[in-house]
């Protein structure tokens, strides 16, 4: 069978690529010039390094104009607009298991693969065994159709494993790199991004919750729902925390913890790998935060609301909440509002 697999230049996918291989599956490299700003001359150096070593083929392709429309633009959208957006979640649904599965046809591959940490029985995903790597929560957006084409290698290894394979096999120089960004576009940080489309640091107040001026703050692109610092109060009373970002009036509003507790969270843009209207599932609404019990309730094809037992915090808009029961993935959707 031959396998689709998408090669960055880091280890996990070269390790990814030796697993398929050792396990019998031909395998077809591929990586995708994704973002304009990436230097995809290093990245292509590295990949030619690792194919001779594991002994692959390779393809290139070019998908920047779909990645500056489906994840780029929407980045910068997004922090205009006063949202915190997930640009990851938003290039798998789009990019990595969108465009990418229209590839498998023109190379003759049966199967597609990356080295995401996570786990897939073809009919679901599930938390990889690392749970300090796992990226299932950046997957609640794929297509249930293409799971059954899909290999994820390291969904039953930890991160060390992989080095220590890298090793192994030769790679070393790639065990030892360090991590990559988190959001691999930015070099620098987002802010410097965020400049070449509109001023971040245009500075305005920061008020209370009865709308009371009480502060300033440096651009309200630097903050997030439940943000603690960065902000200046004139006064310096007990910690306050970023509860609002009024992007039209450049303003933020900051309150108490308490004032961060949310225990309804409105959703769009979801998709679900189970049937149902309404279910129980542990939804969490960051990659960080707490799985908390909740009730999902769809009220239309793409939009649902979230009942927290335990109220959720940090619920910003433009994040994903996602859906689990244990460590299955049943889907998830985009945060477009939440109340107490
Ligand atoms: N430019 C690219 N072209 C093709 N596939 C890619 C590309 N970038 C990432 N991928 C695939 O997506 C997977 C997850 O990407 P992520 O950015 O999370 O990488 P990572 O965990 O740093 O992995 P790696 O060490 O392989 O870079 C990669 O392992 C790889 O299979």
């Amino acid at each position: 069978m031959r396998v689709l697999m998408g090669v960055s230049g880091g280890v996990d996918s070269a390790v990814a690529t030796y697993l398929l291989k050792q396990k019998g599956y031909e395998v077809i490299g591929i990586y995708l010039k994704m973002h304009r700003g990436v230097n995809h001359k290093e990245n292509l150096e590295k990949i030619e390094k690792i194919s001779k070593k594991i002994g692959f083929e390779y393809v290139v392709e070019d998908v920047e104009e779909e990645f500056q429309k489906e994840v780029y633009e929407y980045f910068v959208k997004s922090y205009e607009v006063g949202a915190t957006p997930n640009p990851c979640a938003m290039c798998n649904r789009k990019i990595k298991f969108g465009i990418f599965m229209n590839f498998l046809e023109k190379y003759n591959c049966q199967k597609a693969a990356t080295g995401h940490y996570v786990r897939n029985d073809g009919e679901f995903l599930y938390e990889a065994k690392d749970k300090n790597k796992d990226q299932s929560y950046f997957l609640f957006g794929i297509k249930k159709e293409i799971l059954p084409k899909v290999i994820f290698p390291l969904g039953d290894y930890t991160k060390d494993e992989i080095k220590e394979i890298a090793k192994k096999i030769g790679l070393d120089e790639f065990a030892n790199q360090k991590e990559s960004q988190d959001i691999c576009f930015i070099d620098t940080n987002y802010i410097e991004v965020l400049k070449n489309h509109f001023n971040p640091q245009k500075k305005g107040i920061v008020v209370d919750k009865s709308g009371k001026k009480i502060g300033y703050h440096k651009g309200y692109a630097f903050y997030t729902i439940g943000q603690r610092k960065g902000f200046n109060l004139f006064k310096a009373h007990k910690p306050h925390y970023v509860i609002g970002i009024d992007a039209k009036a450049n303003k933020l509003i900051v309150g108490e913890k308490k004032d961060l507790e949310k225990r309804t969270v409105f959703l769009k843009g979801v998709n679900l790998f189970i049937d149902k209207n309404e279910f129980a599932a542990l939804s969490k609404v960051r990659y960080r935060a707490p799985k908390l019990p909740s009730v999902v309730k769809m009220e239309s094809k793409t939009k649902a609301v979230v009942k927290f037992l335990e109220p959720a915090v940090g619920v910003a808009k433009g994040q994903a909440c996602v859906f689990y029961d244990g460590e299955k993935l049943l889907g998830g959707g985009w945060i477009r509002g939440a109340k107490k």
